[in-house]
């Protein structure tokens, strides 16, 4: 059986729903479908419930602007015997919308728990008017079945109890099965949730892990995993089949294909990944696997981390404080921060490393409250940090044995002026960066692409 999942470019207008429908009902027998909101929805959503938190009334013309959205969409995609009940359903949810927004507003305030309430909207919309709009179709509500648990603030997937409530789910017989992405409950207080921002792909992943998919297809609105992003670079190209390692590499350092997370489960099955277009469906897209193919092409792709951050804690630290190293980074994993590009010197910097510039004031925190003896006696100093950085990733299997391409891009950038912060080459097998001024960024990128590509 296959699992699919339809991306907000995918189910936002009536030419491309019209397309998910042609290409659903084009399936024999049984398949899993996940979508996401509404192109744009989600942001739509968040910005009104912030605009009623600054008590600016401009939201009302927001659930206006939603609900003739979806109303024109109904009237366009959903037969005309079933049109009246899916507007019913919609416009009930929408007036609920509404009452939690006049709720902010009255209020002045947005709790995260509201704000959960609030982008769960998008999906659950979405989800009626495909399951409506497909022959032989069946909704089913992952509100039910996707559980989080929280992590520290967070609230992330309880990927055991959401795969045995998935094998439950559908263990009864279907023959095309409508899921909203992205939404969950809480396992323990049912509140409403969400996997984050992205997260469609990997409820998609945690079901097609869970029912032993054939395949996840990755519908979207370009051909495939492309050598960059293609609003950067318009020559960018497309990368037939990659590696789960590659993809996953490509992902978490910013190509916004795949969300990061949803790799894990499949891989770990052994589940292929197609990306495919739902504009283009005839496309053959990109596929992902586990080992590679005699004609892949040895650099899979450059993507770019916008908005990281360069943490220098100096020699003294790694010179004189004993377990410096492991209390530093025991006290950024209690608080879920990620740290990448690591080196350690006895030397002036000391332990660099970087984070994503939003856990960049935690990390800043967090090392001042774990040394805070060493920093009072005047051991050590305060942290350094380097803001406004961007994270180039080149990614491709044996990295290594590519050693002279590194050597080539920094010479590529610093003759054309470009000075590189912080560099890794060689500790990853797959993936070399480079840190340099976010300002830099896509400058440094079409000048990458052109060397290797
Ligand atoms: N390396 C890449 N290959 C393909 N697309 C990329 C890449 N990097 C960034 N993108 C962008 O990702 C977009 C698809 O992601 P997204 O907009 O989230 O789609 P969806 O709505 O289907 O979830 C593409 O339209 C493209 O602009
Ligand atoms: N709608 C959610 C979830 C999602 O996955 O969307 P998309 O598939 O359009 O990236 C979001 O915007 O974050």
């Amino acid at each position: 059986m296959k699992v699919l999942k339809f991306g907000g470019t995918s189910v936002g207008s009536i030419e491309s729903l019209r397309n998910v429908k042609a290409i659903v009902e084009s399936i024999d027998g049984q398949a899993i479908v996940v979508v996401s909101a509404l192109g744009g929805l989600t942001d739509r959503l968040i910005a009104a419930a912030k605009a009623a938190a600054d008590n600016n009334l401009s939201y009302l013309d927001d659930v206006k602007s939603m609900t003739q959205r979806h109303i024109d969409i109904i009237d366009n995609v959903v037969d005309e015997s079933r049109r009246n009940e899916v507007k019913e359903r919609v416009l009930a949810l929408l007036s609920d919308l509404k009452r939690m927004y006049d709720g902010v507003y009255l209020i002045r305030h947005l709790p995260q728990m509201t704000l959960d309430i609030i982008v769960s909207f998008g999906e659950r919309m979405s989800s009626i008017i495909v399951a409506a709009m497909i022959k032989d179709a069946t909704r089913h509500d992952s509100l039910n079945f996707v559980k989080t648990e929280k992590w520290y603030d967070k609230s992330i997937a309880d990927q055991k109890l959401t795969t045995e409530l998935i094998k439950r789910e559908f263990f009864t017989p279907f023959v095309k099965a409508i899921v909203p992405g992205f939404i969950s409950t809480d396992k323990r207080t049912g509140d409403i949730t969400n996997l984050g921002r992205g997260g469609s792909d990997f409820t998609a992943a945690l079901i097609a892990a869970a029912v032993d998919a054939e395949v996840l297809e990755i519908w979207t609105d370009v051909d495939g995993f492309l050598s960059a992003d293609p609003r950067v670079i318009n020559d960018a190209v497309l990368v037939s089949h990659m590696s789960f390692i590659e993809s996953m590499e490509l992902c978490s350092y910013g190509a916004k294909v795949i969300y990061p997370p949803t790799i894990y489960p499949v891989f770990h099955k052994n589940i292929p990944i197609k990306i495919l277009n739902t504009f283009n469906a005839s496309a053959p897209g990109t596929l992902i696997t586990d080992s590679p193919l005699p004609d892949d092409l040895p650099i899979k792709g450059i993507s770019i981390l916008k908005e990281t951050t360069l943490f220098l804690l100096g020699g003294n630290l790694t010179r004189g404080v004993k377990n410096s190293v492991s209390r530093t980074f025991n006290a950024l994993a209690k608080k879920g921060v990620k740290v990448f590009n690591v080196t350690r010197s006895d030397g002036k910097s000391g332990l660099s490393f970087a984070v994503a510039s939003s856990d960049a004031d935690t990390t800043f925190d967090l090392i001042c409250r774990e040394f805070a003896p060493e920093l009072s006696d005047g051991i050590i100093a305060l942290p350094e940090r380097i803001d406004n950085l961007a994270t180039i990733a080149v990614v491709g299997d044996n990295m290594r044995a590519n050693h002279r391409t590194g050597a080539r891009i920094r010479s590529t950038l610093t003759r054309n002026g470009l000075a590189i912060s912080a560099f890794s080459e060689g500790a990853s097998d797959t993936t070399m960066l480079y840190m340099i001024a976010a300002a830099d960024a896509n400058s440094a990128l079409r000048q990458i692409h052109t060397l290797l590509f």
